[in-house]
């Protein structure tokens, strides 16, 4: 193939299901039900901003209501068009199946750049967005929930929220119309690293079964292994701040838009983030070396690679020369349908998006749960028992004494302790058992079927099985 023949986004997801479904023994119709997109609705609206009016384009697609209401994220950028919106769209519905989030997908885009507009202005377009989107209950506790993707954050989803209230004034479940808000807003603790935690949850959860790290021609655990990463925003600067500061890794690359920065040594993820925040990009950075054409760095040799930016990036044009042996795709489609099957034979083991960057979502979930039970969070469940055992027990070893010995609690430990599990507890652990149970429903029909040599097929496969039971149990 050459560089012309490249699918698009939209092409390659659905490539990528036709490769799954074709492995499956679907009702005669049903593949086609499920693979295309229900509706997306666009929308052309006008802010005056600047002494003129400006004109902006934006989008929300449906792609499956077999689950409602139906759950995605709103993408602020100016590569935003129906493809791309329809393609995240139905990257969600199979997401969503996957980590058992009770969701139909949907997706929503708006064209501009977040970084041209002030704060005041951004405000407006966003809720002049919400308005359009309100009114036809696409945005909708019931029906249809957003959430934060690229270029848009907490900060988006609270004028959003706010936005559904003023028109809904009677609506006790605002809160639930969107998730990823800040905590003062409705929002829980755990939501705004959620996707990068669980980029890191999946990675441990790989490290935890030797077959697939030799698959990977990796050994041993995460601690000093090389990490390259594209994209250090909201999901990419999480996995790569946990995996390095937990776990040992040795971030070795990060590829901004401007270029990229190098060090054998590991770089300081929070060191590179400020720079970003003070600079614009990560040239001038003063350690490591910098690369202008950042996308080579994709290439260099490392362990895992982490393309944590945008779709595409790994395509027919570089995916030969890409050296990692392990690729996470905590973005959206970062591997075109041709990259996967060049990556594919030549042994690359690939963690899917719908499964690596499902941690937003599931997060998403708990939240969603929390606003319209109106119950703050924090009751303890086994794994916080165990762990509230776990103090009691070592702050006695601590003291020496035995159960029944009058004694002391130290006042780091009784803050602990009588503080119980709270809500980022029981988040990072809901996080945590949601990321190992799908892992391992991946793993079970890659190692248990000839047919199936990936991740990204069996992960299909686990997916579309249950929207296909959702679909065949509510009749159609
Ligand atoms: N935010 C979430 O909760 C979430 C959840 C699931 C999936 N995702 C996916 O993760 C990806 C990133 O989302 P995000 O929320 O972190 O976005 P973000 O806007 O917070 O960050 C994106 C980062 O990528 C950089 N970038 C953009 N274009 C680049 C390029 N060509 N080369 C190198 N760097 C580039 C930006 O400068 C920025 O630092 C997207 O594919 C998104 O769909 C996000």
């Amino acid at each position: 193939m050459n560089a012309s023949k490249e699918p698009s986004f939209r092409e390659s997801v659905d490539l990528m299901f036709n490769r799954a479904v074709a492995l499956m023994d679907l009702p005669p119709g049903l593949e086609e039900k499920i693979r295309v997109c229900n509706a997306t609705y666009t929308v052309r609206f006008g802010v005056r901003l600047r002494g003129q009016i400006h004109t902006f384009t934006g989008y929300r697609s449906v792609h499956s209501e077999h689950m409602e209401p139906v759950k995605g994220g709103i993408r602020y950028a100016m590569g935003v068009n129906q493809d791309e919106v329809e393609a995240l769209a139905a990257l969600m519905t199979y997401k969503c199946a996957l980590v058992e989030a009770p969701f139909g997908g949907s997706k929503g885009g708006l064209r501009l750049d977040p970084r041209q507009w002030e704060e005041h202005e951004l405000e407006l377009i966003t809720r002049r967005f919400a308005y359009e989107l309100i009114k036809r209950d696409l945005i909708n506790p019931a029906q249809n929930v957003p959430a934060p993707d690229m270029g848009t954050g907490e900060r988006e989803m609270a004028w959003i929220a706010d936005q559904y209230k003023r028109m809904n004034t009677t609506d006790i479940n605002y809160r639930a119309c969107v998730t990823g808000k800040p905590i003062n807003a409705g929002g829980i603790q755990g939501r705004v690293e959620a996707t990068g935690r669980g980029v890191q949850y999946a990675l441990h959860e790989f490290f935890r079964h030797p077959e697939d790290i030799a698959a990977a021609k990796l050994s041993g655990t995460l601690d000093g292994k090389r990490v390259v990463v594209q994209g250090l925003g909201n999901v990419g600067y999480h996995a790569a701040k946990f995996l390095s500061e937990e776990d040992g890794c040795l971030i070795t690359g990060i590829i901004e838009r401007d270029g990229a920065l190098v060090d054998a040594k590991g770089l300081n993820v929070e060191a590179v983030r400020n720079w970003i925040a003070r600079h614009g990009g990560v040239e001038g950075y003063p350690e490591g070396q910098f690369v202008k054409e950042g996308a080579k760095v994709l290439e260099q040799a490392c362990d895992i690679l982490i393309p944590a930016a945008m779709e595409g990036v790994i395509n027919l044009s570089n995916a030969a020369q890409i050296k990692a042996s392990l690729i996470i795709e905590a973005a959206n489609g970062p591997i075109t349908a041709g990259a996967d099957d060049i990556l594919r034979q030549k042994g690359t083991v690939i963690i899917p998006d719908m499964y690596a960057n499902a941690g937003g979502v599931t997060v998403s979930y708990f939240e969603w749960v929390k606003n319209l039970s109106h119950i703050r969070f924090g009751r303890i469940g086994r794994r916080q028992e165990e762990a509230r055992h776990q103090l009691l027990v070592t702050e006695l070893q601590r003291l020496n004494r035995g159960l029944g010995d009058a004694w002391e609690m130290s006042p780091d430990f009784k803050q602990k302790y009588l503080k119980g599990a709270g809500e980022l507890e029981l988040v990072r652990s809901g996080l945590d058992d949601t990321m190992r149970t799908a892992y391992q429903s991946m793993r079970e029909v890659w190692h248990s079927r000839q047919d199936v040599t990936d991740l990204r097929t069996a992960a299909y496969l686990v997916s579309i099985a249950k929207v296909a039971a959702s679909y065949r149990a509510m009749g159609l």
